[in-house]
């Protein structure tokens, strides 16, 4: 038991960056606190299988301060109380401190989740504040409508915030998810409370420094905890108003049961994919097998959308494997600081068990290890980027979300044999198709069940354009104005011009 709210890193010899002290309290009021029970929890750097720090193990007494403070804030401060051009430019604030800020924020993200430093840097980080900046741009513009009935009579429509909102995120992309969550609750007015992931908590607990400069106290307040503790307390709370979470499938019901039996707030929900990725024979061949390997080892594979299924037509099955093969074998395994890593370890014990054991069952029911398919090294938890063939629909490697660097390779004959395949699972987050013909790729684009479809790409994530899932990948839309929607409540209001009382 400790509580000490200070996280003091150290960076590996030759990072720009040596130390880095910033505190980990719970974030609450814009001050920091231990959590009630005193207790903490330890995060350990993947890549070396270390402990870094120790962060508050929250509690649901914890949750009810942060949604006190919520309230209050709400009541007082923020929602209607404060004009859609503040809001946002306090988010645009925001993303200028990100910004500012890079090089803790991606040093931080390298060490606690284990991606590359250099990719933290250009995407995660990056990405983060383009969002935040995104929606500071739509927190004046996203308003109702006059609805003219008729000469007796019109109605106006009202976007107002919903209140206090719960958010709950994972371990990917942590300081991606949280300015995901962040920026279209904040631009529509609400205040928040959210629970970040046990196992990356500390790019958010940095973020909150910089919050704390910008937003007034208890419009963002972080409670770090484990989910069946801090994340059940917010999905069963009777004052949050909406919960929004990403995660697995698993979970994302467990959060719907909670929200139907305390107070029907409702929920969205962005979980799990299988997603296809289809090669056809008239596809560019380079292109297809580059951001064929992007599409899955980017992250380690630790995607929701990440591109697990290959599917390529006959007649180029072996010369695509074959160039696929060798590309996959030139991605740098490695240590996060390392310029050139690509593939990074899996974020935590927990993970690497659940991808080896995926790795296993893929070998007991007969499918071929192609590429890779044990562990590298002997420090942290990294695993081969990995090839299976040889895969019937029914395996569970074919089936269920592995969220590693696993990838499954089958074949397909024509147009309606690959629709089917891409459609066997019980997920429709994401889907890609590789073809010169544009027809046919919109032909199948329209067949596949998947909330994003790309087209001669992979991994193409961005603030402006819709991102969720169908069947059981999720329940509503992150990004573009699309995200509003869920932010806010839409209040009709009827104006009597001349129409008479009808008694
Ligand atoms: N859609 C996505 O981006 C993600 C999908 N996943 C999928 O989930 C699988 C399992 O990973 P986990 O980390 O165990 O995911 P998870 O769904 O358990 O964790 C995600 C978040 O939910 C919280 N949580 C856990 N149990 C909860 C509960 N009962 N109530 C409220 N919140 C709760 C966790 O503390 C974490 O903050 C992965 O292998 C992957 O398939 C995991 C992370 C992200
Ligand atoms: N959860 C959104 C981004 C991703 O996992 O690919």
């Amino acid at each position: 038991m400790s509580n000490n709210l200070t996280a003091s890193l150290t960076f590996p010899e030759g990072h720009s960056l040596k130390s880095l002290d910033f505190p980990v309290g719970l974030f609450i009021n814009n001050e920091y606190s231990p959590a009630s029970g005193g207790e903490t929890i330890e995060v350990r750097a993947p890549a070396f299988d270390k402990v870094i720090a120790h962060v508050p193990r929250g509690t649901a007494e914890d949750v009810d301060r942060a949604v006190e403070a919520a309230q209050k804030a709400y009541d007082t401060v923020w929602g209607e109380r404060c004009p859609g051009h503040k809001r946002g430019k306090l988010l645009m604030q925001l993303a200028d401190l990100f910004e500012q800020h890079v090089e803790q924020l991606a040093s931080i993200e390298a060490l606690d989740n284990g991606k590359a430093y250099n990719i933290a840097k250009a995407f995660d980080v990056s990405e983060a504040a383009a969002c935040l900046r995104y929606y500071g741009g739509w927190a004046d513009k996203e308003h109702g409508k006059v609805i003219e009935v008729d000469n007796s009579k019109m109605a106006i429509t009202k976007h107002e915030p919903i209140g206090v909102i719960g958010q709950i995120i994972p371990w990917n992309f942590p300081l991606l998810m949280f300015a995901w969550k962040l920026g279209p609750a904040l631009a529509c007015g609400n205040c928040i409370v959210i629970k970040v992931a046990e196992t990356t908590p500390l790019s958010a607990f940095y973020a909150t420094q910089l919050i704390a400069k910008v937003f007034p106290p208890g419009v963002v307040n972080v409670v770090t905890g484990y989910g069946n503790e801090v994340g059940a307390a917010i999905s069963g709370h009777m004052k949050i108003l909406k919960v929004a979470f990403t995660g697995s499938t698993l979970v994302g019901r467990t959060i719907m049961q909670a929200a139907a039996k305390s107070n029907l707030k409702p929920v969205t929900l962005e979980l799990g994919g299988k997603s296809p990725n289809i090669i056809f024979d008239d596809a560019d061949m380079e292109q297809a097998v580059s951001w064929s390997a992007f599409g899955l080892f980017f992250n380690a594979g630790q995607c929701c959308c990440a591109g697990s299924r290959i599917f390529v037509q006959e007649s180029i099955y072996d010369e695509f494997l074959e160039k696929l093969t060798a590309k996959v074998k030139s991605m740098k395994v490695g240590q996060p600081f390392a310029a050139d890593s690509f593939v990074g370890p899996a974020t935590s014990k927990l993970q690497f068990d659940r991808i080896t054991a995926h790795i296993q069952s893929g070998k007991d029911e007969g499918a071929k290890v192609h590429v890779g398919g044990n562990r590298h090294g002997d420090e942290g938890y990294f695993i081969e980027p990995t090839i299976f063939t040889d895969v019937t629909p029914n395996m569970r490697i074919a089936q269920e979300e592995i969220f590693g660097p696993v990838l499954v390779v089958q074949k397909f004959k024509d147009e309606s044999d690959v629709v089917a395949k891409a459609n066997d699972t019980m997920y429709g987050l994401a889907a890609a198709i590789f073809s010169r013909d544009i027809s046919r790729a919109m032909r199948i684009a329209n067949s596949v069940h998947a909330g994003t479809v790309w087209l001669n790409c992979y991994n193409q994530l961005n603030s402006q354009v819709p991102f969720g899932g169908f069947k059981q990948s999720g329940i509503g839309r992150e990004l573009g104005s699309y995200a509003l929607h869920n932010y806010t409540a839409v209040k009709a209001i009827h104006i009597n011009l001349s129409q008479p009382n009808p008694l």
